[in-house]
């Protein structure tokens, strides 16, 4: 397996951490060529120059502190090992965590959730055993053999011949096999992140799966993806048990070796009894941290496999390194914001979003974007958060570039309220607070007056302190849209962007909200995407899209005289333009 450069660059501050493991590695391998040394002492001493239990008490004495030193070592080592693998996943998972949290919405697609979601979670965890057991275990495996073989050398040259010739044999089938095993490891990580895609989907849709009568036929698409999964294991499981095979095979063949030749020399009185059995009991120590390296290099297999996943996620979010940090000027009286030649294009289509965008909203205004689905209307709103910046022209708030602005500041003095409100899994409380996390009672309860969700809180068992679960499953869309409404009230924002909030509920409840969203804009500068003609007509401003342009521009009784695209759709009105 290659070090993956990448891999190693996560170690960042926790390099130290190696650095012990290999020093350690170090002690416990002195310690083994020690403990060689004076057992074959203690043995020769008894056995061949007939040695007393006095005589040789010291030397039991040393054995037994050599023995506990090195097992302290060896535990050592695997505590050294778990704790830098807590450490990098843990920073691994808080990078990712923000990648994420400063990425656009728009661009991290909704169908990969399930992929994203498996990535960090398992993906992440994966790398634990690269950390704690492959990467240490490669630091032992170069620092042992090399200090055994320093050791055997002086005592014997032909056992240390016979150490370096074979020891890269391990290392070489490991490699070999490794190539296949990449491979099938990177085929059965594919596999579980589709399995895991899946399962959310299913999870997300099982609503509409039931109602549609699918469920049944869904559990056997999920079971054919298991039996995929299962499959792909299966490879792995063989590629790891035939190489496991062939690097015992070649350890063990190459201990034999040595101890024959020890064996024949001892024999024929070649060799001295002392020198050969320190040689034949460091024979499975100098083999013993390469075989261990074979048998965790496919642990660390699967975290390489995932690690490439997670750094492709973590390269496709753009624009992540150029997050500025000046902060936005304070939208507020005289202030404008400005679109000057704006062109936008999704990376993966041909074709651009919007094109040629020349406008501004000035302070106190509202603005409301009309067009036909897929005329750029969310995607404009986008730009104006900061979501997704312009690839040309640009956005200027007052005077400042929004592409120079830092997004965190800008969006602090809007609030979006959207057609699929975002329902966090805990109280209602904890919901509102999202927004404003230092509101007091006070404020909380005028916004939620003001939002008409005081009638939703009565009749909550808990009232504010009711758990809604996730996605608001305890909530009726018209109560999830008014949450949003208190939540955009409780923000008190300069700026408000309304993205059709009551295009899904019926016309009472529709009349309800209508007259929070007025009390929501009154005073604010705002721009709503709307499709009702009773609400784009208010709007001091409209603007018409089509194929991502500003096509027609005006009030309603000026687009009206124009007889243009905005007066067919309005005499062609049907509860929606
Ligand atoms: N994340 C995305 N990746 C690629 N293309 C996208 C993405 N989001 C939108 N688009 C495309 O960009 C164009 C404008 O989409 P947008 O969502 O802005 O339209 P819209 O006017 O808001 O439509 P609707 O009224 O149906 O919500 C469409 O052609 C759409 O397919």
């Amino acid at each position: 397996m290659k070090l993956d450069r990448r891999l190693l660059g996560l170690l960042g501050p926790e390099r130290w951490l190696v650095v012990l493991i290999g020093s350690v590695s170090l002690a416990a391998a002195v310690l083994i060529v020690l403990q060689a040394r004076m057992l074959s002492r203690i043995l020769s001493a008894v056995f061949l120059n007939g040695g007393d239990l006095n005589e040789v008490l010291p030397w039991l004495g040393g054995l037994l502190v050599i023995g506990s030193l090195r097992s302290g070592a060896v535990g050592g080592i695997e505590v050294i090992s778990g704790w830098l693998a807590i450490r990098i996943k843990d920073n691994l998972r808080r990078k990712f965590l923000n990648l994420l949290l400063d990425s656009s919405p728009s661009l991290v697609q909704q169908e990969n959730s399930g992929e994203i979601s498996n990535t960090f979670i398992n993906g992440v965890e994966a790398l634990d055993a690269y950390y704690s057991q492959y990467l240490p275990q490669l630091v032992v495996a170069a620092i042992t053999p090399l200090t055994i073989l320093l050791a055997v050398f002086p005592l014997d040259w032909l056992s240390g011949l016979v150490f370096l010739l074979t020891a890269p044999l391990i290392p070489f089938f490991m490699v070999l096999i490794g190539k296949g095993s990449e491979n099938v490891t990177r085929r059965q990580w594919q596999a579980l992140s589709r399995m895991s895609a899946f399962f959310l989907d299913t999870l997300q849709g099982l609503r509409e799966l039931k109602q549609w009568n699918r469920s049944r036929g869904h559990a056997e698409r999920i079971s054919r993806v298991s039996e995929d999964y299962r499959k792909k294991t299966m490879e792995v499981l063989r590629v790891t048990f035939l190489s496991a095979l062939v690097l015992e095979l070649v350890a063990t063949i190459s201990t034999a070796v040595v101890a024959v030749q020890i064996g024949l020399r001892l024999l024929y009185g070649l060799m001295p009894f002392e020198q050969a059995f320190v040689v034949l009991l460091l024979a499975p120590e100098f083999y013993q941290p390469l075989r261990l390296l074979g048998q965790r290099f496919h642990a660390g297999m699967s975290g390489v496999s995932a690690a490439n996943r997670i750094f492709g996620w973590i390269d496709s979010v753009p624009h992540l390194d150029k997050i500025s940090t000046k902060t936005a000027p304070l939208f507020q009286s005289g202030g404008v914001i400005r679109f000057e030649n704006v062109h936008f294009r999704f990376p993966e289509r041909e074709t651009a979003a919007l094109r040629d965008l020349n406008f501004e909203i000035r302070y106190g205004e509202s603005v409301a974007l009309v067009g036909s689905s897929g005329s750029g209307k969310t995607t404009l709103a986008s730009l104006m958060i900061g979501f997704i910046q312009p690839q040309q022209g640009h956005i200027w708030v007052n005077q400042h570039s929004l592409a120079e602005i830092d997004p965190r500041s800008w969006r602090r003095q809007i609030a979006w309220v959207g057609q699929r409100p975002y329902v966090i899994h805990g109280t209602l409380r904890d919901n509102l607070l999202l927004v404003a996390p230092q509101a007091d009672e006070l404020e909380l309860k005028r916004a939620i007056q003001q939002a008409r969700l005081d009638e939703v809180v009565g009749r909550l068992p808990d009232g504010l302190d009711t758990r809604i679960g996730e996605q608001g499953a305890k909530l009726s869309s018209g109560e999830i849209q008014r949450l949003a409404l208190a939540r955009a009230f409780l923000k008190n924002t300069p700026i408000v962007i309304l993205d059709e909030p009551t295009a899904h509920l019926d016309a009472s409840l529709e009349q309800v909200l209508e007259e929070s969203i007025l009390r929501l804009c009154t005073g604010r500068t705002v721009l709503m995407i709307a499709h009702r003609l009773p609400t784009v007509m208010r709007a001091d401003r409209i603007l018409v899209l089509q194929d991502g342009q500003v096509i027609e521009e005006g009030n309603h009784l000026q687009l009206i005289d124009q007889n243009g695209f905005y007066a067919r759709l309005v005499q062609g009105y049907g509860g929606r333009l």
